[in-house]
């Protein structure tokens, strides 16, 4: 399996400063000068299959890839797989058949391996059950350190798509479409958890950003190989203007089976818009890291305040025709 670990240019990376509190002149003046460690985030790239034990060993071996922020200095805080992490079905209904409750034995696999590894996991689309036989969530699954579910966001859009040149979508036939939007504190930020197909409807973004003041935005994707190619950077980059907030997208990448191919290149990009890590579509599986630089988000909003300018849904009157 061709694996690679690709780390953003230094240039981007911009650490943060201690502030300090106050003490002798000469304590402060040694505080001062130590930069804090540079926050981390990794995005992970796979070509996941119906083999959920195929799928959970490439898993650990992406995350014990990873330098920990713990280990090392220049580590990871938080580190995001794609949609469908663990399963990828190959037929119609196998999905259901798999589809297991958050306490169930797959999913407290991937707690163990947080907290084995030490580190913060975004599972991006869990098979979990659903409410009824016939439907399951899509939901993103953010562990913390310790191995612990922090928050659970269940795709609210559903893929019911005719792609062209490529196949017929009808994610609701199995799924069961979320109602909540969803953020969570986390060592590297506040996060809006999303998925996939929610990267199309930017409603959902702008309320992550300006009624719940997220940070960073994450989109775990398994895009076709056709929408992918047509629209994938394009949106998340958007996205990340938009909202001025750093987006991660991881990705699937590459042929899951006869019948399933997606779309790769998982991007980490600054709330500036600029791609400051890319694991291209034919490296399928792999991770990419980049610093995240909260001062930055805040001198981009500075500069373009547009959380004052907006004036739709406030000021504006509806004109009747
Ligand atoms: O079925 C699974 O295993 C997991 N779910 C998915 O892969 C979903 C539904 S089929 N895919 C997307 O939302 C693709 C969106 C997309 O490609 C676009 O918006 O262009």
């Amino acid at each position: 399996m061709a694996f690679s670990l690709r780390f953003a240019p230094k240039n981007l990376a911009r650490a943060p400063v201690f502030r300090c509190p106050s003490a002798t002149p000469a304590a402060v003046s040694a505080r001062c000068s130590m930069a804090a460690p540079p926050l981390r985030m990794g995005v992970a790239q796979m070509t996941s299959t119906n083999d959920l034990e195929v799928n959970y060993n490439t898993c650990s071996r992406l995350v014990k890839a990873t330098p920990l922020a713990e280990a090392a200095a220049a580590g990871v805080n938080l580190l995001c797989l794609p949609e469908s992490f663990s399963f990828v079905a190959a037929k119609d209904g196998e999905s259901l058949k798999i589809a297991q409750p958050l306490d169930g034995p797959i999913m407290q696999r991937y707690c163990s391996l947080a907290r084995e590894s030490n580190i913060w996991l975004s599972l991006g689309g869990f098979q979990e059950k659903g409410p009824d036989d016939s439907h399951l969530y899509n939901t993103h699954v953010l562990l913390d350190s310790s191995g612990n579910i922090r928050k659970t966001y269940r795709k609210i859009h559903l893929f019911d798509v005719d792609v062209p040149g490529s196949m017929v979508y009808k994610e609701s036939d199995s799924t069961a479409a979320g109602e909540s939007i969803i953020v969570a504190e986390s060592p590297v930020g506040l996060l809006g958890l999303t998925v996939c197909y929610d990267l199309r409807f930017p409603e959902l973004y702008q309320q992550l950003r300006f009624q719940h003041h997220a940070q960073i935005l994450l989109v775990p994707s398994a895009f076709t190989k056709v929408t992918g190619e047509a629209h994938w950077e394009i949106l998340l980059r958007a996205r990340a203007i938009e909202t001025q907030c750093y987006v991660v997208a991881a990705a699937q990448a590459g042929r899951h089976s006869e019948k399933r191919e997606s779309y790769g290149d998982s991007l980490i990009i600054d709330p500036w818009g600029i791609v400051i890590a890319r694991l291209p579509d034919r490296l399928a599986t792999g991770v990419a890291v980049a610093d995240i630089d909260l001062s930055r988000i805040d001198s981009v909003r500075r500069r373009m305040p547009i959380a004052e300018h907006q004036r739709i849904g406030s000021c504006l009157k509806t004109q009747s025709v």
